[in-house]
């Protein structure tokens, strides 16, 4: 005699709550921002990887674009060389470039193919600078009201979505690096990985942009309170990005940009949460914040 039926029906029965979720989804382009802590343990990050491939073989076409923020510092650091932020951004010198590119493109992207090929041929890792993927121009900013040169750090000018969409069509998954070249000055430029993956997300008209972090999502209050804002809508979104700090500010101006930008929702999740990815898109629940455009003026939604 066996039980094997009975112990299997909860498993159907997770399998038939995705079923809407896989109709929905199929055909279409998710775009990922890998960061935060997921990114430093190696449990998650081999559970990512196999969130990554589920989604590629459950018929979506996901793209992944890293960060890599701590492993910049922590090279920079054995070198001799110090981290500085301005509004957020890591003032990057010519020198300080070399490394942002060998530690992205030369470390953080290899481990991530490497991850998500132990699963098979799907892999393709890219930076902006292949195929003019992104351009770039020299971005400023203003910290109280003054204009701040950050160096070599880049604002998104121009995507050509070719090369990865030529990846897509073939079944890969691409793994895109933030660095993009100036076509103007020959300079290449270190782009903020949040930034770039909300640029990419609209440019490839993807259903969703989803932002992995080390926290649950949007705290509503923070530091004052951890009440996770669930939805919100891109002018809710607005009121709230000036009281923002500084590690959420590119995150959530990239969610804005994205939903704003044909990008159908943008969600901010934790990446500490084995299995996020797969609970935020094939289950009922979903988890951590979500930003979804504002309702169209006068429509029946
Ligand atoms: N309103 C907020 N809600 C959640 N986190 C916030 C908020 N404001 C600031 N933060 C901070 O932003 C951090 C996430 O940004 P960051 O460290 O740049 O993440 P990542 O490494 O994932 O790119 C959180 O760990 C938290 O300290
Ligand atoms: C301009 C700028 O600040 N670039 C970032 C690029 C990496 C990044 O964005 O990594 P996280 O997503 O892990 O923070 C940096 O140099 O740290």
């Amino acid at each position: 005699m066996s039980t094997r039926k009975h112990t299997a029906l909860p498993k159907a029965q997770t399998l038939i709550e995705a079923l809407p979720w896989l109709t929905r989804h199929h055909g279409k382009t998710v775009v990922i921002k890998f960061g935060g802590n997921a990114m430093v343990d190696e449990e998650l990050k081999a559970a990512f990887a196999k969130d990554v491939v589920f989604l590629r073989h459950a018929g979506l076409r996901p793209v992944v674009v890293h960060g890599g923020g701590p492993q910049i510092s922590a090279q920079l650091e054995k070198l001799g060389l110090t981290s500085e932020f301005k509004a957020g951004l890591r003032v990057t010198t010519p020198e300080t470039m070399d490394v942002v590119r060998m530690v992205l493109a030369g470390q953080v992207q290899r481990e991530l193919v490497g991850l998500l090929n132990q699963h098979g041929p799907l892999a393709v890792g890219l930076t902006g600078e292949d195929a003019h993927t992104m351009s770039a121009v020299k971005r400023y900013t203003e910290v109280d009201g003054e204009r701040v040169d950050l160096g070599r750090v880049g604002d998104i000018t121009e995507i050509d979505t070719g090369a990865i969409q030529a990846l897509l069509d073939d079944g890969r998954i691409p793994v895109i690096s933030s660095i993009a070249r100036s076509a103007d000055d020959g300079h290449v430029y270190n782009i903020n990985a949040d930034t770039a993956a909300a640029a990419l997300a609209a440019a490839l008209g993807a259903e969703t942009l989803m932002v992995l972090t080390d926290v649950e999502g949007l705290y509503a209050d923070w530091p004052s309170s951890d009440d996770v804002i669930s939805q919100l809508t891109a002018s809710e979104l607005e009121k709230l990005l000036p009281d923002l700090a500084s590690g959420m500010v590119p995150k959530m101006e990239g969610c804005l940009y994205a939903v704003r930008n044909g990008v159908h929702t943008a969600r901010v999740i934790d990446g500490r949460v084995q299995h996020a990815i797969l609970l935020e898109i094939f289950t009922d629940e979903g988890i951590g914040t979500m930003v979804v455009p504002d309702a169209p003026q006068g429509g029946r939604e």
